[in-house]
């Protein structure tokens, strides 16, 4: 089993590079399969979900390379292969392949996801707008089959403003007959970046970034090339780090303005943010007060950085409270972060923590990605030494992670330890 090890107390400085961002990786590479000749994605960040969907467009025949953060596919040699197991199961957003293949081929059998568990992740309203688009879909054994003899564009009113429905949809209606609606779409940054490529690829979108985003379907998509959108949650966590453990460090590949709600929270605990055009300075930080906060969808705070947030709340002085309005159950980093002597507890979907609280090195296992990340910022200001196990998970979301962290001057390692040690 691989783990992190993390002795703590090192002060970090310099600057640390963000890859670019996996939530529209994942969506931009499966968007590859709509397109009639080559696609070209430069600046994908090297981690598993990336990897996997390379190994999943291949099995469906799909022709790509992946150098140097650039993934070239070849879509035309793509067949309507049944994906119902195996690599679908590892990561969430394998059903972007419902909304893709289904524009592509009108059909499509995907497994159901895998990827974080944060409670319950339904994916009704991804369903609801596939057979508005005029498509039967029937869940048989744990893999959705999706069947349409034509996709005819709809008006869809999402019930929640969902991410992946929205992007799913979108990935389907750009290959219906005429126009589709969707109503209270998501707006965050990466259905932007997927929507610029759709566009780039001969879709007609208008809207994306709104709650609402109109599509006139096309007869056909071709190849494009694109250049994904840095991570703002990656951001927002190596920004979480510079406040708790950096004697000044500046983060890079950044957009500023996706970074506005954590930004506010930031500075209102106490933390200088100096922003630049595509870079942010954070010097070193003296006193962090408590504070509350509350997880909302885009341009609110993101929940995926609601778990990184804790450990700094763990550092500042007083009771702070974190409301999960989007996933109410996740929260299996805040037992982790007790073992390492952190003062908090959970009720119903708030944290509340309370410090600031010398916490200690343990043994410790990441649940999630965001969980895995926020033990590894714990671990860098712990005293003594901790391990974080299960790390599979954070290396679903952050590239290179040990690589940034050492050049900044932290003790972290990769190390693989035998079941007889566990
Ligand atoms: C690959 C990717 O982009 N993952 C992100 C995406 O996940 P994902 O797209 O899965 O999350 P959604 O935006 O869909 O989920 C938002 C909320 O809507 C609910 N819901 C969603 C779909 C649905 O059909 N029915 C339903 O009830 C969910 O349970 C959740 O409470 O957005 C989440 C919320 O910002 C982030 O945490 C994830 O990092
Ligand atoms: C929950 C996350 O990812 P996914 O939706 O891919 O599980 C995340 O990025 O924090």
């Amino acid at each position: 089993m691989e783990v992190y090890k993390i002795r703590g107390g090192n002060r970090l400085k310099g600057n640390i590079k963000v890859s670019g961002a996996k939530n529209s990786a994942v969506a931009l590479i499966p968007a590859a399969i709509l397109a009639n000749s080559p696609v070209s994605i430069d600046g994908l960040p090297e981690i598993s979900d990336v990897f996997t969907l390379k190994l999943l467009m291949e099995e469906i025949g799909g022709q790509v390379t992946f150098e140097n953060g650039k993934m070239t596919i070849d879509p035309t040699t793509m067949e309507a292969m049944p994906l119902p197991n195996g690599n679908v199961k590892k990561m969430r957003a394998s059903y972007y392949l419902m909304g893709a293949m289904l524009g592509r081929f009108k059909r499509a059998v995907v497994g159901l996801p895998g990827g974080c568990f944060l409670g319950p992740r339904p994916i009704d309203q991804h369903i609801k707008g596939f057979e508005a688009l005029g498509a039967k879909v029937t869940n048989e054994h744990g893999a959705i089959y999706l069947r349409a003899d034509e996709l005819i564009g709809a008006k869809i009113y999402l019930d929640v403003a969902s991410v992946g429905a929205t992007i799913n949809i979108m990935l389907a209606a750009v290959r219906a007959k005429g126009r589709t609606v969707i109503e209270n779409a998501a707006k965050e940054p990466e259905i932007i970046d997927v929507a610029t490529l759709l566009s780039n690829m001969g879709a007609n979108i208008k809207g994306a970034g709104t709650s609402v985003i109109r599509i006139e379907g096309v007869e056909e998509l071709h190849g494009a090339q694109h250049t994904v959108i840095p991570d703002r949650i990656e951001a927002a966590t190596y920004m979480i780090m510079a406040a708790l453990a950096g004697d000044g460090i500046r983060v890079d590949n950044v957009i500023p303005l996706h970074l506005e709600a954590v930004t506010a929270k930031l500075r209102e605990m106490g933390v200088k943010v100096e922003e630049d055009e595509e870079s942010i300075f954070i010097p070193k930080t003296e006193n962090l007060h408590a504070v509350d906060a509350k997880t909302l969808v885009y341009p609110g705070l993101a929940t995926d950085i609601q778990q990184p947030l804790c450990v700094l709340m763990t550092q500042a002085e007083g009771s702070s409270k974190v409301t999960d309005t989007v996933y109410s159950a996740r929260f299996k980093h805040i037992d982790e972060l007790r073992r390492m002597n952190a003062v908090a507890r959970v009720e119903g979907n708030t944290a509340i923590l309370t410090g600031p609280a010398q916490l200690h090195g343990s043994t410790v296992t990441a649940s999630d990605l965001r969980a895995g990340a926020a033990l590894v910022l714990a671990g860098l200001i712990a005293e003594g030494e901790t391990e974080v196990r299960d790390i599979y998970h954070v290396e679903r979301g952050y590239s290179d992670i040990i690589e940034k962290l050492t050049a900044l001057g932290a003790d972290i390692r990769k190390e693989v330890i035998t079941p007889a040690s566990n």
